[in-house]
Order: C-alpha cells, then structure tokens, then sequence
C-alpha cells in the first residue's frame, strides 16, 4: 500500500498537479462562479496569456472621482483588429432601465451600434490590460467587450455607466471609453460635470477641445471637459465611491458626430459595490 503510495508520488507532483486546472478549473474559476451566474456576460480574464508589451502613457485629469487619459492605449494594429472582427456583428444600440428584461432600442437617447466581441487573444490582451491597470484589483470580472459604432449624426446622451439602487451588490465600479476609431468631426466625449484643468502648459489641448475665446478670468474654474476621439487612446474613470455610491460627476455624453465615423470600445470592469 506504501509502496503504490511511493509510486504515484511523482505522478502526482509532475503531472497532476500542473495540469488540475485544466479539469477542475483555477481556484480563481471557481469564485468567479457566482458572479458569471448573476450576469453571464461577464467573465474573468485573468488567465495566463502572453501579451505583446503595451506602451501606453497616462494622465490624471481628476482625483475624485479619478479619471485617467490613456495615450496610446490600444496599438495601431489592435485597432485595425477591432474593427475587422466588429464589422459583421454591429447590431442597433439598446437601453435598459436596469433589468435584463426591460432593453428598447432609443433613437432619442442612442444612436449607435453595437458589435459583441469574440474573445480572440487580441480581445484577451485587451481584457488583461485593463485588469493590470488597475492593479490586479480582488474581484474584478470584465464584462464582455464590445465595440460601438456612430455614423455621420449618432451621439449617445449623458447618462452614467453605473446602475443606481439601493443594495446592490455588484455594479460597474469603473469604465474604460476607448477610441478604435476617430475619423470624425464632433463626437467627442462630454463630461459637464467635470472642471476643466489648466490648460496653459502640458498637453491638455491636445486630448481636449480648449475654446480660446473662453478664457475665463485667472483661477476661475471651468465646468465641463470633452475629449476628443483620437484614435488609440482612452478615457478611464471610476464610477463609484469607496462607499458604493455612484459619482454624480461621470454624467456624461458622446456628443453627435458632425460628419464620419467614430467607433469606441466600452470596458466595464465589474465589482463589489462596496469598497472594504
Ligand atoms: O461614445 C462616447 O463618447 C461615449 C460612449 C458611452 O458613454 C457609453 O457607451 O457608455
Ligand atoms: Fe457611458
């Protein structure tokens, strides 16, 4: 019996052990179960993969809440990728009041289209990506990426990423609002509630529209930025508290397109509402 014990020792530790994952599943899989099963759409990507190294560079536009712009957050060629594999699968854009049940198509409010995406390796290292920066934060599930397409005339109207109502549990604790493409005029991103930096030094006019004429008096605070869709690059931005409460200052828009096409990539990263 020792000896049978002895002997399938090393098949244990060699081979076994490496590979249990593939049968049962990470310890990480498993807690993910319940969350997959309260929406199936979001799903975990933290399994290992080999990712190209991104280079990407980063700008705090608010502390609180945070909001980040991300240069170069996707390479020329994960854009072009992106919109090749959402070209067959753009469907019209819908809202929802909160309820898996209750989703309308809403010209008034949405005019866009949506593509759901396959998760190819590209769309895994994207996943990873957005998982990394944001620190290998516990119980983050991304929800399924997808792509959003506005032709000459869509704009989506403001509104938060986060669901309000008491005692939720889960929410979208932040957003990534990424730029595939910006072959537009208008369409930018609006945050009306967010105040304008400084823009006499940095780079800020490059990422944002500076009206010159509206230079207010030295010190005066500014409310309102939008971003321009600039190809590549991304918005990142908390949507709730540590207390769980949703950020009233991420009210925000995609502003109509004037003329072309701009597609963005929505990453929703999911979370205990409450931060402990
Ligand atoms: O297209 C934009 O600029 C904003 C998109 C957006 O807010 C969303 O899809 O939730
Ligand atoms: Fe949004």
């Amino acid at each position: 019996m020792i000896g049978y014990f002895f002997a399938l020792l090393p098949l244990y530790i060699l081979v076994y052990l490496p590979l249990r994952h593939m049968f049962f599943g990470s310890p990480e899989d498993l807690s993910n179960q319940n969350v997959v099963t309260y929406n199936s759409s979001l799903i975990a990507s933290d399994e290992p993969l080999s990712c190209p190294a991104h280079s990407y560079n980063t700008f705090i536009l608010s502390h609180e809440p945070l909001i980040i712009y991300i240069e170069g957050f996707l390479s020329a060629a994960e854009s072009k990728h992106l919109l090749e594999i959402s070209e067959d699968k753009f469907e019209p854009s819908t809202v929802t009041s909160g309820t898996e049940e209750d989703v309308s198509i809403r010209k008034d409010i949405r005019l866009s289209e949506v593509a759901m995406l396959d998760r190819d390796d590209v769309v895994r290292c994207i996943e990873h990506r957005a998982r990394d920066f944001q620190g290998w934060r516990p119980n983050l599930h991304i929800e399924r990426l997808r792509t959003q397409r506005y032709g000459t005339g869509g704009y989506y109207t403001h509104h938060y990423d986060w669901s309000g109502g008491s005692g939720r549990t889960q929410n979208r604790v932040s957003t990534f609002n990424v730029y595939v493409l910006g072959d537009c005029e208008g369409g930018g991103t609006q945050f009306p509630r967010i105040s304008m930096p400084e823009t006499g030094r940095g780079r800020w006019c490059e990422f944002l529209e500076c009206k010159d004429d509206e230079e207010g008096e030295e010190g005066e605070e500014k409310m309102g930025v939008t971003f321009r869709p600039i190809t590549g690059n991304a918005i990142f931005w908390e949507n709730l508290g540590p207390d769980g409460n949703g950020y009233e200052e991420t009210w925000h828009a995609g502003l109509p397109v004037l003329s072309g096409t701009k597609v963005g990539l929505n990453i929703w990263s999911w979370g205990p509402a409450r931060r402990k």
